[in-house]
């Protein structure tokens, strides 16, 4: 199935994507300039969702966005849209798009830029929202989501992005920063060669007998890398066994030996912890602990029964928090793990967040005066750190970006890209500013969430949100900011769940 081709896609705004695969080479574009998949991928989402048109080649561009971008494009909106291109319905929408545009996102490109939340709109925004929701939220949280709306959400397939990634390099080895925290010696492994790694040694042929050959009934899951495994181990241990997809192996090589290498250098109690691998042959298989209560997403989703509850969001937020402070600040090299998102947060019984999926991470600086590392972009459309996209440079600010859209996702409920929406709920973050700013915070706290909770509470929610999710990266806090203010946060909701 390959395109041979070059196609176009208009957007309102005058970009043009383009791109061009034969059985040897695919090339993509953005304004004639060749990107990676990723920054294309994460260009057409943004450009559907906000209701552009295609040139030509409506099934091509459709399976384009499903085989690169897990992307399913909708057909009828996009005939539509071709129908009306000189309309004046796209004018409007390019106005109000521009209009939207200029109130919420600073450009990276002035020199006067202000981050999203400035003191001034803040100033603005606040005593209109405390006015629109009465102090408490009350009716706010009340109403349900549709079951229709949870089904067309199920199927958004944003979520899915993954591209493998380039072998860590022994240049990437570093001293630790003078800047950073020395490791203790509980960080710290022994040894980082893979045939000491974790505490679980398994051949290939204990691997097959625990899964019971890889069986349907012990799956667990599946992700761009390939199948996951529940096994019990003959001592009663229970772990999860990952398993590379069959047909990528040769290609998941370097995002194997990423994982693996990254995974083996750190503990914390929040992020999901190696025990062992098996390298051999044609197999790459992780074994990481298990954990037992699904992903963020699924309980956002309400497929796991109960809806979490606004204080156990906020501690899910505080433990990610915490997991990336530790990458970016405490383990014995900075790592960025670039693929922060709620389907790579676990959940414990005890709704505890572990974070997962090591496959994209990389090492950060290595030198004192060095700010950033040029690198190809990697992550999931929708929480990847725009100015990144721009200029292919990588800091753990990134990881804040998408910490930030996490946070918006928490609050709403709503991925972050959801293409059954309106063209302006597309972009949920977008979506969620604009209200904010307008005050009505009754429409994008999640209608799933059925308590009352302070509306000062949840503004101070969003505005780190949208702090974290600021254009540009010097804008926005570090991780370790981060956990604090939502320390603090949940001491304001405690009291004020005491209060009432
Ligand atoms: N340690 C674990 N314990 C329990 N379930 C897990 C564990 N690891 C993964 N899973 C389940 O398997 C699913 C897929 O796992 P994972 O996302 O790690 O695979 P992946 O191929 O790296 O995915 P991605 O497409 O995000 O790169 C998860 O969504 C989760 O449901």
């Amino acid at each position: 199935f390959v395109y041979c081709s070059v196609t176009e896609l208009k957007d309102c705004r005058g970009d043009r994507l383009a791109y061009s695969v034969s059985p040897e080479q695919e090339f993509f574009y953005i304004n004639g300039n060749k990107v990676d998949i990723v920054s294309f991928c994460d260009s057409l989402v943004f450009h559907h969702a906000i209701g552009c048109f295609l040139h030509s080649g409506v099934e091509e561009w459709r399976g384009l966005g499903r085989k690169y971008c897990g992307l399913e494009l909708d057909k009828e909106t996009i005939l539509q849209r071709a129908g009306r291109k000189n309309g004046r319905e796209l004018e409007m929408n390019e106005d109000a798009l521009r209009k939207l545009d200029e109130k919420i996102h600073q450009r990276n490109d002035n020199p006067d830029h202000r981050p999203w939340l400035s003191p001034k709109t803040l100033a603005m925004a606040v005593p209109g929202m405390f006015l629109l929701c009465c102090i408490i939220l009350c009716p706010c949280f009340r109403s349900r989501r549709k079951e229709s709306e949870q089904a067309a959400l199920a199927n958004d397939s944003s979520s899915k992005h993954s591209v493998s990634m380039e072998v860590l390099s022994s240049s990437n080895k570093i001293p630790p920063s003078p800047l950073r925290v020395p490791p203790s010696p509980l960080y710290s492994t022994p040894s980082p060669r893979f045939s000491r790694v974790g505490s679980v040694h398994l051949n290939m042929s204990q691997v097959i007998k625990a899964t019971n050959n890889f069986s349907r009934s012990q799956q667990i899951g599946e992700g761009g890398f390939g199948s996951v495994y529940r096994a019990q181990l003959p001592g009663g241990q229970v772990v999860a066994i990952k398993r590379a997809r069959r047909e990528q192996r040769e290609n998941l090589r370097s995002e194997f030996s990423s994982e693996v290498e990254l995974l083996a250098k750190i503990e914390h109690r929040n992020l999901v912890r190696l025990l062992g691998y098996v390298d051999k042959g044609n197999e790459y298989i992780i074994i990481t602990e298990y954990v037992p209560n699904g992903t963020l997403r699924e309980h956002l989703d309400g497929q796991r029964g109960k809806i979490l509850d606004f204080n156990q969001r906020l501690e899910i937020c505080i433990d990610v928090a915490h997991a990336l402070t530790y990458l970016h600040l405490y383990a014995e090299k900075q790592i960025i793990h670039r693929d922060v998102k709620s389907s790579n947060i676990l959940l414990t019984e005890s709704y505890r967040a572990k974070v997962t999926d090591f496959g994209f991470a990389r090492v950060g600086p290595n030198e004192d005066d060095q700010t950033h590392i040029s690198t190809k972009v990697k992550g999931t459309a929708g929480y990847l750190d725009p100015e990144y996209l721009k200029t292919y440079q990588l800091t753990p600010k990134s990881d804040v970006y998408s910490f930030g859209v996490l946070l918006v996702e928490v609050l709403t409920g709503r991925r972050p890209v959801e293409m059954k929406r309106a063209p302006k709920e597309r972009i949920t973050i977008r979506w969620a500013f604009q209200k904010f700013t307008e005050g009505d915070l009754a429409a994008i706290a999640d209608p799933l969430m059925e308590e009352v909770i302070s509306a000062e509470i949840v503004v101070k929610m969003f505005e780190l949100a949208f702090q974290c999710a600021a254009p540009t990266r010097a804008d926005r806090p570090d991780m370790k900011e981060v956990g604090k203010k939502l320390w603090g946060i949940r001491m304001d909701y405690l009291r004020s769940v005491n209060k009432a």
